[in-house]
């Protein structure tokens, strides 16, 4: 077992030499679309996109379907920004890991543990570790499939700089050891870049979180809540005069409680600018962070499940056109239930009973050791079948839903090895039960901090991307709501009206597409024809069916008597 040097050696690999063989190619490959219809400037990639989607109209039991095409032409800016992130939080445990995790990426360290030498990546980053399905080869016989950031151009995570805010005055050395995620060879390292880094002050509310939260508020702003907004704002300036071309903020600090929705406070963002000037009670920390981000004109992101995004908070965005992301990052149980619960629900299998439990012993966990602020995250762990559910009326009766219990303990002794464990019981065939038990134990910091990395990521691109529809000539920016961001939540935000998706393969393959139709690709549908179809000589003789070349119902293949085919199932035409 070759023992490396307890100093970081930034290995170059001999193909490049900005790769620091992190497992992750800073140099991926590009993809370029060879079609009349994608058109590549010095500034920016232009692509004419037909978006096919199918309008339903419902009456009794007939479902009538009409194909309906829209065409778009996207058009991305290529141009990839020094991007700088300002998390609010920055000294807690995903604040920490994160920024050290690019770091260490960064400088292309090396680490020994007890078992095995480690080498700084971003496994758990879809922007860094994920591949998508290009299309097949020119033989047409296999699939072709390259890095996500090969799509379009993206930040490196290599190259983003933080900055932030924290209660806690402790700069980012002794916070990662406060933390206790890193292995410690790997901290001995980073240590001298780390305790350079210090937290700007921040507003502490102890309404908004655990009281057990008080004893880390050592650096703290004063004033009023105008003040606060004003300092943030002045911070945020601040570090856009650093060197960084963009900035981003996001909100990795304590969950808090809810904030009421009070009319004449956050109900209209008049409402809400009037309620900071006259120092408001109810306008939380995190909402007063959104507010001045989007006052500075930058993207501002929830990773807790508080709802920082009161409608006033939500109106302001759209009014200074100013994208919002969140809430609360899906990070391990919660991810894992989007997926099984998907598979049972997709697969006809009921799922009747989920139970959610873990324990972990971070500040995280003690914060939620609060019933106010655990009634914030319990919200957000529930809501991610609800979607799944309503959507098969077979298996649910309108308003059935699954019980459905989320249970979060605090045990210091585990620190940031959350231990999960679930238990999915469903009904299956003829009175049938199956029931799934899953534990799922983890560093929780080590799962959130590459979805920081993807969410800011995301949403930089997003930035650069607009569109116009057929017969526009002004190109627009996505709705102020970054919807597309929902993998990357629990508590996904979508725009007013609009339906919210928690299946975490539909989210991912949003994310994909959207990608693939900036560079004029279809989006991908897995129906692989061209391995199940071949071309072959005409002929003249009918296909052959049941009813004797009668029209035949394509649900059950039964002849259509002129009304809704088979068992009270809808016909199909
Ligand atoms: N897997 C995960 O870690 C995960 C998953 C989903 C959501 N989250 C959410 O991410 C957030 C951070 O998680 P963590 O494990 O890093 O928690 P943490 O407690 O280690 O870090 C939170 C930091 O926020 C600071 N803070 C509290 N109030 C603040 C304020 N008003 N302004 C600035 N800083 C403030 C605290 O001092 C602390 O350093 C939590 O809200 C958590 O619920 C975490
Ligand atoms: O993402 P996930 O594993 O479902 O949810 C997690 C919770 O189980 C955990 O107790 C909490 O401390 C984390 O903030 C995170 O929200």
């Amino acid at each position: 077992m070759p023992f490396l040097p307890m100093t970081g050696s930034a290995s170059k690999c001999d193909a490049c030499a900005s790769c620091s063989k992190s497992g992750t190619c800073i140099s991926a490959p590009t993809v370029k679309t060879n079609s009349p219809n994608v058109r590549y400037t010095d500034d920016y990639i232009e692509a004419e996109y037909v978006y096919n989607t199918t309008t339903v109209e419902k009456q009794d039991n007939v479902y009538t379907t009409t194909p309906k095409s829209t065409n778009y032409t996207f058009r991305t800016q290529i141009k990839v920004p020094k991007l700088g992130v300002m998390l609010v939080g920055w000294g807690g445990n995903n604040g920490t890991t994160v920024t050290a995790a690019v770091l260490a990426n960064k400088l292309g360290l090396s680490w020994n543990t007890k078992d095995r030498v480690v080498k700084a990546n971003y496994y758990g980053s879809i922007t860094h570790c994920a591949t998508v399905r290009l299309g097949v080869d020119k033989d047409g016989k296999s699939e072709v499939f390259v890095p996500l950031r090969s799509l379009l151009p993206m930040v490196h995570a290599n190259d983003i700089v933080f900055d932030g805010w924290d209660i806690s005055g402790m700069n980012l050395a002794d916070a990662m050891a406060r933390a206790k995620v890193l292995d410690y060879g790997l901290q001995k390292m980073l240590w001298p870049h780390m305790e350079k880094l210090k937290p700007r002050p921040s507003y502490y509310s102890p309404d908004f979180i655990a009281a057990n939260q008080e004893s880390r508020a050592d650096n703290v702003m004063k004033g009023t809540k105008k003040d606060i907004v004003e300092q943030i704002r002045a911070d945020i300036r601040d570090f856009k005069n650093s060197g960084v071309e963009k900035v981003i903020v996001l909100w990795t600090a304590n969950t808090e409680r809810f904030s009421q929705l009070v009319p004449g406070v956050n109900d209209t963002s008049e409402n809400l600018l009037k309620a900071i000037e006259r120092d408001d009670f109810e306008v939380s920390p995190s909402t007063l962070f959104a507010v001045a981000s989007i006052l500075e004109g930058v993207t501002y992101i929830n990773g807790a499940p508080q709802n920082t995004f009161v409608p006033g908070c939500l109106q302001l965005a759209e009014e200074k056109g100013v994208f919002v992301a969140g809430d609360d990052f899906k990070s391990g149980q919660t991810k894992l239930k989007s997926v099984l619960v998907d598979f049972l629900v997709g697969a006809g299998i009921k799922p009747t009973s989920i139970v959610s439990y873990n324990h972990l012993g971070n500040n995280d966990g003690l914060n939620l050791s609060s019933a106010k602020t655990f009634k914030s995250k319990e919200i957000s762990k529930s809501g991610v079948v609800e979607d799944m559910v309503a959507n098969n009326s077979i298996l649910f009766q309108p308003d059935e839903k699954p019980d459905h219990l989320v249970v979060i303990k605090y045990v210091p002794y585990v620190g940031d090895s959350k231990r999960a464990m679930d238990e999915y019981t469903s009904e299956i065939m003829m009175g049938g039960h199956n029931t799934i038990v899953v534990h799922n134990t983890c560093e929780d910091s080590l799962l959130a901090s590459p979805l920081i990395l993807d969410l800011v990521i995301l949403a930089e691109l997003c930035e650069r991307i607009t569109y116009k529809m057929e017969g526009e000539t002004t190109f627009n920016r996505f709705q102020t709501v970054l919807s597309v961001l929902s993998f990357l939540c629990k508590a996904p935000l979508v725009p007013a009206g609009t339906p919210v998706v928690n299946a975490l393969f539909r989210q991912r393959s949003c994310i994909v597409n959207v990608l693939r139709a900036c560079i004029g690709l279809a989006p991908i549908n897995h129906m692989l024809l061209e391995f199940k179809t071949v071309k072959s000589v005409k002929t003249d003789k009918p296909r052959p069916d049941s009813a004797g070349g009668k029209k035949v119902c394509r649900k059950c293949n039964c002849a259509l008597r002129g009304g809704p085919a088979g068992p009270s199932g809808p016909a199909y035409y």
